[in-house]
């Protein structure tokens, strides 16, 4: 199986457990590795025979930007189920990381893996 990805793609929202979280937008950080086949895109060049990132990036952004949740694990799910429902993906790995959120870290989050590699 082959990888399509997006990297350190920066987003602000709302998430967070405390009271002052709630009132304000901090930026999550996300890489996204999507299993895909390339081989018909590479043999043809065209951008309709393959995992579109930039179709992807749009879409996590604007679910990202319009969600509200406590915890990074229930955004995390909730990125992961729309990118496998919505573009078919039957494998991937996220890192949902929330920079500068604990003293001391340059970084704290989640990762998930979902779905069957092929
Ligand atoms: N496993 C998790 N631990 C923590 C989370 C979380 O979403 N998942 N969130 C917080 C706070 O919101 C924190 O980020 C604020 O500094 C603490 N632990």
């Amino acid at each position: 199986m082959d990888i399509v990805y997006i990297r350190d793609l920066k987003v602000k929202t709302t998430v967070g457990i405390f009271d002052w979280e709630r009132s304000i937008r901090q930026e999550v950080r996300i890489d996204l590795e999507m299993g895909t086949d390339i081989r018909p895109a590479a043999d043809s060049d065209c951008i309709d025979h393959t995992l579109n990132y930039k179709a992807v990036a749009k879409r996590v952004i604007a679910l990202v930007e319009s969600n509200e949740r406590e915890l990074v694990e229930a955004m995390a799910e909730d990125i992961a189920r729309m990118v496998m429902a919505e573009f078919s993906v039957p494998w991937l790995r996220l890192t949902l990381g929330k920079p500068g959120a604990v003293r001391g870290a340059r970084e704290v989050g989640v990762s998930i893996e979902r779905g069957e590699r092929g």
